[in-house]
């Protein structure tokens, strides 16, 4: 899949800009502030209706603007695929060919971008919830079935604390809640579990080859109760753990434990790795996590996403970059952000088309400051 047609209208500091992407490497500079990280927050907007950055969309909208406007033509195969997102103070709107899409699920993933940027580099010392929001995310992408039940699940979760709030609480009408509530987190943790596990037993090999470092990758999904294979035992354990901690959730007026409080621990040598690791073995590990999400979302989807590689490129030493360039199939188009033109060796076999960002527009060619 490619990006070959954007439009953003009062997107940041975007006033009314349409460019023609090619296959390949879009190589994009520009000084600092000027708007290479917003184009590609565009292009990930456009992939899940989220900034990574905000998380309120009225500070996408160009100063002194009431909308912004996104519109992208994909390439999937011979087919051609249109995207549109308005927004407004009013709200969003999403659109597939013109046609309205009311469920975000609906329109998640069709344009299917990963993105890696210097905030991810800090994921493994983080807090929880920016671990859960890399997964969530990603695997929302990739299946409707987990969206939606993360989307169910939260629902109830904001129901259930409502209740816990009142001032007399009401437990029966808690205990209908957690019915449903309990088999949509056994879901999750079910899926979380199978995602880390695919993606662990691929980042691993793409750690070795980037690294040249034999240190073993693995996890630890930390949850209220362990998972096992048994589902029904799995929503007993919840069941159990929830009666258990019924006066503290009444206590704290907040659920306690649950899908919204999980973790995971990644490990290298069987250590964790935000003390353990040195900072080159996190960049490794980072870069192999996410190129393991790029080749998971082709066995998934049968596509290659797009991969948005937002300034990373200068914390990266030039055989990592070498080698990131030379596992990418040359079918991924990809877009790199920096303030210098690293040279690409010819070895990687793609075609490189340059850009050049200056306050809020983007003109091709590269200028000549900066190369490196
Ligand atoms: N809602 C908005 N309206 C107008 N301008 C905005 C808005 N939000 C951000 N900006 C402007 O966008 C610019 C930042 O753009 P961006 O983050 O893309 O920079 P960059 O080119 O990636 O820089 P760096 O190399 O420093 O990361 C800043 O000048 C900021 O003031």
């Amino acid at each position: 899949m490619i990006l070959k047609k954007m439009r953003i209208r009062q997107f940041r500091n975007y006033e009314d800009q349409t460019l023609m992407f090619d296959q390949g490497i879009q190589y994009i500079t520009g000084r600092n502030a000027q708007g290479k990280t917003n184009l590609l927050e565009a292009i990930l907007y456009l992939s899940t209706t989220r900034s990574h950055r905000v998380n309120d969309d009225a500070e996408l909208i160009k100063e002194s603007r009431d909308f912004f406007l996104i519109n992208g033509t994909l390439e999937k195969g011979n087919r051609s695929i249109e995207l549109r997102i308005h927004v407004s103070k009013e709200g969003k709107n999403l659109f597939i060919y013109k046609s309205p899409i009311r469920k975000v699920s609906d329109f998640v993933g069709t344009c299917n971008a990963v993105m890696f940027c210097p905030d991810d580099l800090t994921l493994f010392q983080a807090a929880p919830r920016v671990r859960r929001r890399f997964i969530d995310m990603e695997l929302s992408k990739m299946s409707k079935t987990y969206m939606n039940a993360l989307t169910k699940a939260n629902r109830l979760l904001k129901e259930r604390n409502a209740a816990l709030k009142l001032e007399s609480i009401n437990q029966e009408y808690v205990k209908v809640i957690d019915d449903q509530f309990l088999d949509l987190q056994v879901l999750i943790m079910k899926q979380r579990k199978k995602f880390l596990d695919e993606l662990m037993s691929c980042g691993k090999n793409f750690y070795e080859d980037i690294s040249q470092d034999l240190s073993d990758l693995a996890y630890t999904y930390v949850s209220a109760v362990p998972y096992e294979e048994d589902e029904n035992a799995v929503k007993q354990s919840l069941r159990k753990k929830y009666e258990k901690n019924w006066t503290r959730d009444c206590m704290m007026k907040q659920t306690m434990i649950g899908f919204h409080k999980d973790d995971v621990i990644f490990t290298i040598n069987g250590k964790e790795m935000s003390v353990y690791a040195s900072q080159g073995q996190k960049r490794s590990a980072l870069l192999a996590l996410k190129l393991g999400i790029v080749f998971m979302n082709k066995e998934v989807t049968g596509e290659y996403p797009i991969l948005l590689l937002d300034d990373v490129f200068s914390e990266l030493d030039e055989y990592r970059r070498k080698k990131l360039l030379e596992v990418l199939p040359s079918e991924v188009q990809i877009f790199i952000t920096a303030t210098d033109r690293y040279s690409i060796p010819e070895e990687c076999g793609k075609k490189i088309t340059d850009w050049y960002v200056e306050h809020g527009t983007v003109k091709k060619g590269a200028e000549n400051y900066g190369s490196k």
